[in-house]
Formats: C-alpha cells, structure tokens, sequence
C-alpha cells in the first residue's frame, strides 16, 4: 500500500486516492512560515493545494509574495516550516525530489562536469562503473553537449543551468523544484532551459517552478498566483492572463494577472490589441511563439 508523509511530523498516512493521477504533494490548510535565526515568521496562510503527478506548475507573483517560501516548503526545508495545517507528501523511491535554485554557481560543487553530476550519485551509492553512463544520458536529457571533463567554470550561465538540472536528473530524479531556473540567464539560454523543462515534463516529470516572467509561462500547465500570503489564483496560463471570458480588454478586474499586480506579456498585449482591433485569432497565444502562429494561421 502506498502511502504519504506528514511533512515536518512524523506521522505516515494512508494516501488518499483521488481520480488516476496521484498527489505528489497534498496542502490542507498549510500554513507556512520562514526561519529567520530563531524566529519564524508565517509567510503563507492556510493553503489547500494538490500537486499531481505528471503536472507542471508555474508559481508566480510579485517579489516577497512567498514563492520561493512555497517551493523550499514542497522541497522539505527546514528554513520553511509547516507551522499549522498539513503538507504531505508521497513517499517513493521513483517520486525523488530534487530542488535547483536560482544561482547555478551557489549549487555547483564539482570541477568538472563529470565531478559534479558524480557528487549526487557517489551520494545516492551509484556503483561507480554505472557512473560515466549516468553522467552521459543527463546531459543527454538536457541537450548540454560538453565533455565531461570540461571545467564547471568554463560554462555559460543557461549551460550551468541545465547542469543542475543535469545533476538532478541523474541521480532518478522524477520531481523537479526550480526556483526562479531562468531569472539569471540571457534570452537564449532562458530558452533552452524553457524546451529542458518542456521536454522533461513531456516525457513524465513532474516540475514546478517558481517565476516573475510570464513570457514563460506557457510553459505550464497551471498557473498558481500568489498575493498577500495566499493562493489568488490556480488555473491554466490563458485563464491567467486572459480572465475567465477570455477578456479582451486587459482591464485588472477581469485579468488574474494583473490583479496580482504582475504585467502581461508582450505577446498577450499584442494579441488583445488585434482582437480588439476586430481580428479574430484561433486561440489566445501566451507567448510570442503561440502569437506567430495565432497570427500566421490567420493570413495563411
Ligand atoms: N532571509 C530572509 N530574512 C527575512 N525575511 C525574508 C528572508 N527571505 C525572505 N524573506 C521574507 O519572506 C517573505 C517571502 O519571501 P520569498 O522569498 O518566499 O518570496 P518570493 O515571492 O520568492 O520573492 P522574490 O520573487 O523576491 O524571490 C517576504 O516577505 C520576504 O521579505
């Protein structure tokens, strides 16, 4: 029988079955708090949330709105207590979790890159004959096509980037928390982290992610917006910066988006300006790729 794990408690409890796709994570009325020295301070309240196997979840909103505090708390940092309510967690070899932060250079501890995707598993007690096969279907799976003895300070930002990510995977990683993966990196290789993570999810993991950039977002299946110490919203990307009745308008009210406080992004911007010029577009693109072909299959 499967069950899950009471985060920050000891208790193991029978997991609740809940349509086919299981919980990774269950929050029922979490509260959340951060340590700071001796002191914690509550930071998110009473958050019901379920995070299913296979989902990928951008989490967004404005600075100091607790991302971060949510993903450390998912990840089972003790900086992020759960201070009332639960958080529970499967348990299961496959379901690893592994966090990559936003600084790739305060996550990298190997000198090479062989060193530091081997770091995780001589950790996870990798017979070492199965390492250079490890080392080579990370970097693999996320396109980065250097040698393995090539300095780790040798590499660009978006390449260290997805080194983590790399290191992360090889040790089995099923579940990836990535906070703010793209913040530091130029358009590029904000780029390939983005198809990384597309192509990770596309294939089984589970990825949730924190970010500020909503050109990104499209990435995600859902959208979870925090405000004010609370979940404002949880819903798909085009709920999220279109509104319920696919508003056109961009007026707050009707746009989760901008009711947090956070902008649309180009493309939404252009996009509303077409239809409410009077041009009708087959769907409501969240990113600049999904404008262009909104756009071309109009004139096509
Ligand atoms: N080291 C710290 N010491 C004291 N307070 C902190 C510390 N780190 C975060 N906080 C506070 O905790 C709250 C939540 O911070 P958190 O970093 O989770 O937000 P965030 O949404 O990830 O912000 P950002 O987008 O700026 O990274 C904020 O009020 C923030 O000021």
């Amino acid at each position: 029988m499967s069950t899950i794990f009471l985060y920050n408690q000891v208790d193991v409890l029978e997991r609740e079955e809940s349509g086919s796709v299981r919980a990774v994570w269950t929050l029922q009325e979490a509260d959340i708090g951060l340590q700071t020295g001796n002191e914690t301070e509550t930071v998110l309240r009473r958050l019901n949330l379920r995070i299913g196997e296979g989902e990928c979840i951008a989490v967004v909103g404005r600075n100091g709105s607790g991302k971060s505090t949510l993903l450390r708390a998912l990840g089972g940092l003790a900086i992020a207590p759960v201070t009332g309510g639960k958080l529970m967690r499967e348990q299961d070899e496959e379901l690893l979790v592994r966090m990559v932060f936003q600084n790739p250079d305060a996550q990298l501890v190997g000198e090479t890159v062989y060193e530091d995707i081997g770091f995780g598993l001589e950790n996870r007690a990798v017979p070492p004959p199965q390492m250079p096969e490890r080392v080579r279907s990370a970097l693999a799976a996320v396109g980065l096509d250097v040698p393995p003895d090539r300095p780790v300070e040798s590499l660009s930002g978006g390449q260290k980037q997805l080194l983590c990510i790399a290191a992360a995977l090889a040790t089995g990683a099923q579940v990836l928390l990535l906070d703010e993966p793209t913040s530091m990196l130029d358009p590029e290789a904000k780029r390939d982290v983005l198809r990384v993570m597309r192509k990770l999810h596309q294939e089984g993991a589970t990825i949730v992610w924190t970010t500020q950039a909503m050109d990104e977002i499209g990435a995600a299946g859902r959208v979870i917006a925090l405000q004010d110490g609370s979940v404002a919203f949880d819903g798909t990307p085009e709920r999220f910066l279109y509104g319920s009745e696919g508003d056109t308008a961009g007026s707050e009210e009707a746009c989760p988006c901008l009711k947090v406080g956070l902008r649309l992004p180009y493309a939404v911007q252009v996009a509303q300006r077409l239809l409410r010029s009077g041009i009708m577009l087959s769907a409501r693109p969240v990113d600049n790729g999904g404008l262009l072909k909104a756009v071309t299959d109009k004139w096509r």
